[in-house]
């Protein structure tokens, strides 16, 4: 498969990542494009990854091109390179927040097979929950994109309306859950941990959360009912959290999220 990543910064690197360490299919070639380069030398390391300044060089040198610009940058990468795409070759896939199908084929045309996906940069260690979305030429290759993005975690093909929420919950969930675990760490420093002590505590206790559930595929409360001992100190400390709001202002948080993503939708 010869892929390229257009602008490869925090997400892009982070699927550079997750793409030259999976083992599902072979890569032909992985070509990293942003307009500084000077950050990518370690990457030519790679045998098959090549760096490049110039998006249509490496549009012209791929199949699949993935898209990892900020919302504010996509319109001029789709204008600089749309003369490039070639509907019987390319594959475009779409990771910018807010950007939809219909709006980026106003640019390239509709011949074009468009999806868009929401990784997060869990993607690099191969654990992202990734949800894809497609609708007209592009369904015909939803099967690729999910073969790409099953190689470096979950998917999950979803109504491009979806796309948004799914957006907060899986790509921005990886810095809410962050910081659920720095807090932790926190409190586990003012209980007499040093700093390292903390945060690896507090990240295995989270990883074994979540390794219960997708393991067990039992519903939360029934979990945190096995560790609330009657009178003990688990339900004491789970109530004062919600006593001070914990469900609530992560709700709220997800909201709030969201309503930034319609307003980033307006913005071009
Ligand atoms: N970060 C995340 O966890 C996630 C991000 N996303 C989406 O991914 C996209 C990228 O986000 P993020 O990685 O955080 O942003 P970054 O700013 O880290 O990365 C954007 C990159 O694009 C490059 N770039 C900008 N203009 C051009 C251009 N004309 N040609 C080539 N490269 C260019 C920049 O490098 P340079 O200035 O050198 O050109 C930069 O490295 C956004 O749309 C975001 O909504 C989606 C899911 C998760
Ligand atoms: O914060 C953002 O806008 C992007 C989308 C999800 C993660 N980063």
């Amino acid at each position: 498969m010869k892929i390229a990543l257009i602008g490869v910064g925090n997400l892009g690197l982070s699927i550079a990542q997750g793409l030259v360490d999976q083992t599902n299919f072979d890569i032909e070639q992985l070509v990293l494009t942003k307009r500084n380069v000077s950050n990518l030398d370690g990457w030519k390391k790679h045998p098959h990854v090549l760096v490049t300044p110039s998006n249509i060089d490496a549009v012209r040198a791929s199949d699949v091109i993935i898209l990892c610009v900020q919302p504010s940058q996509i319109n001029t990468i789709l204008n600089e390179i749309k003369d490039e795409l070639d509907e019987k070759r390319h594959v475009l896939i779409s990771t910018i927040t807010g950007r939809k199908i219909s709006e980026i084929a106003e640019i390239v045309g509709n011949k074009i097979a468009i999806i868009r996906s929401m990784p997060n940069t869990a993607i690099s260690v191969g654990e992202s929950m990734t949800c894809i979305s497609t609708n007209g030429t592009g369904k015909a290759k939803i099967g690729l994109a999910e073969e790409i993005f099953n190689a470096m975690g979950e998917t999950l093909v979803i109504d491009e309306s979806k796309m948004q929420a799914a957006t907060v919950v899986c790509a921005s969930g990886i810095a809410f859950w962050m910081r659920l675990i720095r807090a932790t760490t926190q409190g586990a420093i003012q209980l007499g941990f040093d700093a390292p002590e903390a945060k690896h505590m507090a990240t295995q206790a989270c990883m074994g959360a979540a390794t219960l559930l997708l393991e067990s595929g039992n519903h939360p409360e029934e979990e945190i009912d096995k560790v609330t001992t009657p009178q003990g100190c688990t339900i004491s400390g789970l109530n004062e959290m919600e006593h001070e709001g914990l469900s609530s202002a992560l709700i709220k948080g997800l909201m709030k999220s969201y309503e930034k993503i319609s307003q980033i939708m307006t913005d071009k």
